[in-house]
């Protein structure tokens, strides 16, 4: 099944989203509230790219794909559902897999 055969994902207000990431070192809420950012840092391209190739498969698999920039060891990463216009559960459960996928 595909996300999108599971509906649309809800948007979660700002208390919730608040609440999310007290489980979640280092990310924040992006300044205009529609995003949740984290800078990661690897040990070299070859830390970062492992990370990257593990969270591409399952962005792929669930139709939730992040943005992100990575210059070498690091990997900075804006998380939020454009279908939604803000940060839903989906993009909490995207950062929760980084975090397992950073090591
Ligand atoms: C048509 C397709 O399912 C949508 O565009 C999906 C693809 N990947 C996505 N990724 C993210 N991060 N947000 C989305 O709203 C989104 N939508």
């Amino acid at each position: 099944m595909t996300q999108s055969q599971l509906g649309r994902p809800t948007k979660l207000d700002k208390e919730a989203i608040a609440a999310s990431l007290a489980g979640l070192p280092g990310w924040t809420l992006r300044a205009d509230g529609t995003a949740i950012v984290k800078g990661f840092r690897f040990k070299d391209f070859n830390e970062a790219f492992g990370f990257m190739t593990r969270v591409a498969l399952l962005a792929d698999r669930i139709d939730h794909h992040p943005e992100w920039f990575n210059v070498y060891n690091r990997v900075d990463v804006v998380l939020n559902t454009h279908d939604a216009g803000g940060v839903t559960s989906l993009d909490i459960q995207m950062a929760l897999f980084m975090e397992q996928a950073a090591g």
